[in-house]
């Protein structure tokens, strides 16, 4: 049976204070730096297109020269460690899609940490709907953890379910609203209480409390869902945490043997993709896995009694209503907008008649 309980909000032990403390350093680690991202250093690349492919590695691993390959800007690429200064966009076409994969400087071991602007290249990733984390085939394994370290660092989860049990792929939530809303919600009320429609055993009322309090909130509703811990919990309070989806991508494996690239790509849940750059191998196998990963969904608009134009699809993130559909279609269009027709897969019935106000339900 679900457990509930409820209580007003007050003063915790000194231990919950010290445990919370450090949950609350650890989570100020995770907010942007605000000095880092100067205007003029290339790292404020605007978004464009559908979504946001971000090329993570250290220095050489042919992070340019793939973008090189696969789209029409040209990045300078050379023999030497961080040729790559800034954040260089460039953009895939894929399937109606036009997806921006950013070309960055290569990180080096503490980057998270400020080392080599890495930090402002590792935030970069925080805004990619995918991560493509590049290594060098003739290089060790031990570049993938490296790497990983440094993105958990600024707050990227990668390709775990993020504690509504959905795999998010790298929606930006706002401040408190986060897909983390299904789990805890909070609402700022004058006599405060917790509610939990599930058993805690990771976090219990009495931290919950001294949590809030050392943020200063002292009259909030939480209703909590899902069994989740401290980290989880204030996580979810600071909206600091993204989860992104991320491919592994081994380049240059023309200069490994053949065992060797089959032994990497059995690895990691085929996560793993080998290319080859300078022999052009895999490339068209990475962008259908990037594709695949993106898991953009088409929309196509059409006018009453004609066939929608099947070669200009609309393409938005999994999660979209039909209310995202207004907004990429013209700023104003969801405040006027009385209905539409949803034909498709996820629709109930074909058409199936939505109204745009008060719609949450995704479209897909
Ligand atoms: N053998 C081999 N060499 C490659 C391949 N792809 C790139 N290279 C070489 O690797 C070197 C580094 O390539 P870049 O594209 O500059 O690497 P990067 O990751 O952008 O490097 P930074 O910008 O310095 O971080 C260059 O000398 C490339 O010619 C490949 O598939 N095989
Ligand atoms: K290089
Ligand atoms: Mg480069």
């Amino acid at each position: 049976m679900a457990a509930c309980f409820l209580f007003s909000i007050n003063r915790g032990d000194g231990a919950d204070a010290e445990e919370a403390k450090l949950a609350k350093y650890r989570a100020q680690l995770l907010e942007p730096d605000r000095k880092s991202g100067a205007k003029g250093e290339g790292f404020d690349v605007l978004k464009s297109g559908d979504a946001r492919v971000a090329l993570i590695g250290f220095p050489s691993v042919g992070k340019s020269t793939l973008l090189s390959k696969v789209t029409k800007t040209e990045s300078i690429t050379g023999a030497y460690e961080f040729t790559t200064l800034t954040a260089i966009p460039g953009v895939l076409e894929y399937e109606g899609a036009r997806v921006q994969l950013l070309d960055l400087p290569g990180i080096v071991e503490g980057a998270a940490m400020g080392r080599g602007r890495g930090r402002q290249v590792v935030s970069v990733a925080k805004t990619a709907d995918v991560i493509v984390v590049m290594m060098d085939a003739t290089k060790s394994n031990e570049q993938r953890r490296l790497l990983e370290t440094e993105l958990e660092a600024v707050g990227i989860r990668l390709n775990t379910k993020a504690p509504d049990g959905k795999r998010l792929v790298g929606q930006s939530p706002p401040y408190h609203s986060s897909p983390f809303s299904t789990v805890v919600v909070f609402r700022q009320k004058a006599a405060g209480g917790i509610n939990a429609t599930v058993k805690l055993t990771h976090i219990d009322e009495k931290m919950i409390r001294t949590i809030l309090q050392s943020y200063k909130i002292h009259n909030c509703d939480v209703m909590i869902r899902e069994d989740i811990d401290t980290d989880e919990f204030i996580d979810v309070l600071l909206g600091t945490r993204k989860y992104i989806s991320c491919l592994y991508v081994f380049n240059k494996i023309d200069a490994v043997s053949l065992e060797e690239v089959e032994r990497l790509s059995t690895e990691n849940e085929g996560r793993n993709v080998m290319i080859s750059c300078e022999l052009d191998l895999g490339l068209d196998i990475l962008l259908e896995r990037i594709w695949e990963e993106l898991r953009l969904v088409k929309i196509y608009t059409k006018r009453r009694g004609t066939l929608p134009d099947l070669s200009d699809p609309i393409c938005l993130r999994p999660g979209a209503t039909i209310e995202t559909v207004c907004h990429s279609i013209h700023r104003g269009l969801a405040s006027h907008f009385k209905y539409a027709l949803v034909w498709g897969k996820s629709s109930k019935f074909s058409p199936q008649p939505q109204k745009v106000r008060g719609i949450n339900s995704a479209i897909i």
